[in-house]
Order: C-alpha cells, then structure tokens, then sequence
C-alpha cells in the first residue's frame, strides 16, 4: 500500500534539522564528497540514494559524528557534528538512533539485553523493572513479539532482526533515526511489511527520518523527498516526481531501468488491488 505524500511541510514551516555544507570527505587519493551540500527537514522521511560506493553511509557517518569529515560544516539538532566537545557529541548521540545495515547487535546478549543497553548508558540510575518495561515496549512497538526479548539474535530471521536494531534504535526516544538499508535482504512482502513500520513509528512519534536505501519500492511507498548522490554531491533533493525527471545518466537509468519499471508494473497493479510488492531492490 502507498501512503499518500501529505505531510511535506511548506516552505515556510520547513526547520532544518540537519544542514550539511561544504562537505568534502577524503580516503588517501581517493575523494568521495566534493562540496556535498544538504537539507533534512523536520518531520520527513528522506530518502537517499546513489551508486555504490557514492559515499551514502561515508555521509552517514559524518552526520552522526561517527567520522570527521576532512572540510565543510555539519549542524546536527543545533549543534556541530564536528565539534570535539564531549557535550555536543553526546547531544548528537542521545537524539539519534541507527539501524545500520546489518543491525549491529550483541550477538551474546538478548534483544531485550540489546535495547536496554543506551538505557543504562544514559539512565544508570533506572529500576531494572522499568529498564525491562521499556525495552518490552520498544521491542512491541517494532512489531516483535514479546517473547522474542528474551532470544538471542542469532535465534530471529533476518527481518526480525531488523526490527530488532530498530527498537534499539528507538530506546531513548530520539527525535531523528538513521536507517541505512533497512529492508536489504528482506523477502518483497517482509520489506513492504518494514516500509509499513516506519511509516507508522514515523507518524506515531514525530521522526524525522533519514533513509539509505537501493529499494525503489520503498522510496515510492514512504520517503517524502529524495537525495540523489553522484558526481561526489548531492545532485538533487526533491519529492520523487521531480527527481524521477533528472537528466544524469545514473539517475536515468535507476528511475527508469528494468527495476524501476518493475516497481512502476507492481504500483499499478496493487492500486488496482492485484498483488502485492515485487522484489525491485539490490540494484
Ligand atoms: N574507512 C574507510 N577507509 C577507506 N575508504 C573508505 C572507508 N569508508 C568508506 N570508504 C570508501 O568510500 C567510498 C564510499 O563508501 P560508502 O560506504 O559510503 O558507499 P555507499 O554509497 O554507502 O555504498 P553502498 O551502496 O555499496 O553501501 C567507497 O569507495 C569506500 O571504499
């Protein structure tokens, strides 16, 4: 099912919640961000994409602190991502949640174990029961079963690990998550089911999303705007109607190749309540 795109704010209402200018990341020889400027605004859900190895988590990363970018400014929620001041990197930390490609959990603790562990970082001074009653909801929010706590990751199926780092990634609340390919792997129906989710987390909470994703199926279904990385920048960030129109070459081929009329084919048929999502992601 596609939501309808009805919550991009105006122009006037728009607050930018992540303001990157200038962005130059460099590996040795190797440039991977040349001047890269963006916008995230709050309250949507944008999507982005490129090649691989365009520099779509290398701009993650950077965003959340996680790499010092070699030139330009990164404002996250007020504050410089590349401050070295404990204090704004913490900020950044405790108002941002991730679900990195392949979930990141501790593989010998549980997942209730997993979700609780920003909560003893951040409230050392929480009751076990309530520690536990938060991660109990977290895990139901991410539409796990509460029985699926007490298991280890390695005894969930990929998708259920998935929502697993998701409800890690929810545990303190943060107003701004990251999701860096969330439904790779995922079988069509599971992938839709995830696109589904965080749209409805989104919704429920006031997130502001940002989401990396090959998946044409899940920008249609759930991102508000989408970034398109190439050339070392970001060459256009726009509702998906506009960027499908762009001229460059990758871009032309993503939104009109093969794949991309696959997920054209799917849309018309499930508008016309024939069948559900086919598998259009991994390009
Ligand atoms: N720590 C690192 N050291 C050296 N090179 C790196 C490092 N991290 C990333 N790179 C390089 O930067 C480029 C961008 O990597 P990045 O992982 O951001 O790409 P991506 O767009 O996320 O790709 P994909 O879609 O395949 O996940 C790649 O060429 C990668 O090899």
């Amino acid at each position: 099912m596609t939501i309808p795109d009805s919550r991009l704010p105006t122009p006037e209402d728009r607050e930018t919640i992540v303001s990157v200018r200038g962005l130059v990341n460099r590996f040795g020889e190797q440039v991977v961000h040349d001047g890269l400027d963006l916008d995230v605004y709050r309250g949507e859900i944008l999507g982005v994409v490129g090649g691989s190895g365009t520099g779509k988590s290398v701009l993650m990363r950077s965003i959340l602190a996680l790499r010092r970018p070699d030139e330009g400014r990164i404002e996250v929620l007020g504050v410089d991502a590349r401050s070295q001041d404990p204090q704004d990197r913490r900020h950044i930390e405790r108002n941002t949640g991730v679900l990195f490609q392949d979930g990141a959990l501790f593989s010998s603790l549980s997942v209730g174990e997993n979700v609780q562990v920003p909560l003893k970082e951040y409230y050392p001074g929480m009751t076990d029961s309530l520690r536990y009653e938060l991660a109990l909801l977290k895990v139901k929010l991410s539409g796990l079963p509460a029985d699926a706590l007490d298991k280890l990751p390695s005894q969930l199926s990929g998708g259920m690990r998935k929502r697993a780092g998701l409800a890690r990634a929810l545990a303190l609340d943060p107003p701004l998550l990251f999701l860096d390919e969330p439904t790779a792997g995922l079988d069509p129906i599971g992938a839709a089911a995830f696109d589904q989710l965080i749209r409805t987390l989104q919704q429920a909470l006031g997130l502001t999303v940002f989401l990396i994703t090959h998946d044409l199926d899940t920008l249609y279904a759930i991102c508000d705007r989408i970034a398109v990385l190439a050339d070392r920048k970001v060459i256009a960030v726009a509702p998906m109607a506009e960027v499908e129109q762009l001229e460059h070459p990758w871009a032309h081929e993503y939104f009109h190749g093969p794949r991309a009329r696959a997920a054209q084919e799917a849309r018309e048929r499930e508008a016309n309540g024939d069948g559900p999502r086919t598998q259009t992601q991994a390009m």
